[in-house]
């Protein structure tokens, strides 16, 4: 959910100017929150291409911006099935990757993500599932 946010973009109309760092969105455009871009953001990750579960750990997780990991957006209109959806993801994904291991056949950067209303590969999801051995 880091590396691909099923929701990569998040779009706000903005009611009242509002001044962000040095810009101010006025008052009726649309602004675009993307978490596929923030979740790679070299400033709040290392290595943000890699895949590791340190990213995770108890530490870096105090020592980062809440706001820098927004799979279920953020705020008064974020999404109110997190705590059920991470809990099916833990429990299914969990015994699911035990006995199996999947392996995708074209990298990334071959299979790029199409920024939709959730972000699906192009060419879909080719991969290779094997069994554990027991
Ligand atoms: C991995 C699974 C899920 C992800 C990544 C996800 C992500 C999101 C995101 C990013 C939003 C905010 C969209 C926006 O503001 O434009 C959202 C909203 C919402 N989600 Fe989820 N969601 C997931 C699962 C679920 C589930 C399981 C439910 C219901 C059981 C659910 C119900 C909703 C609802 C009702 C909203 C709208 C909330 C509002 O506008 O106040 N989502 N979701």
């Amino acid at each position: 959910m880091r590396m691909f946010p099923t929701v990569p973009l998040i779009a706000r109309v903005i009611e009242e100017d509002t001044v962000v760092g040095d810009y101010i969105l006025p008052k009726g455009v649309t602004a675009l929150v993307a978490p596929f871009a923030v979740h790679r953001d070299r400033r709040f990750f290392d290595n943000p291409d890699n895949f590791d579960p340190e990213h995770f750990s108890s530490e870096n997780v105090n020592k980062r911006n809440p706001y820098a990991y927004i799979p279920f957006s953020a705020g008064p209109r974020n999404c109110i099935g997190q705590k059920f959806a991470t809990m099916e993801q833990k429990l299914i994904l969990g015994r699911f990757f035990r006995r199996y291991k999947v392996t995708a056949a074209l990298h990334e950067l071959e299979n790029r993500g199409l920024p939709e209303l959730i972000l699906k590969p192009a060419k879909g999801f080719p991969v290779r599932i094997e069994r554990r051995p027991e």
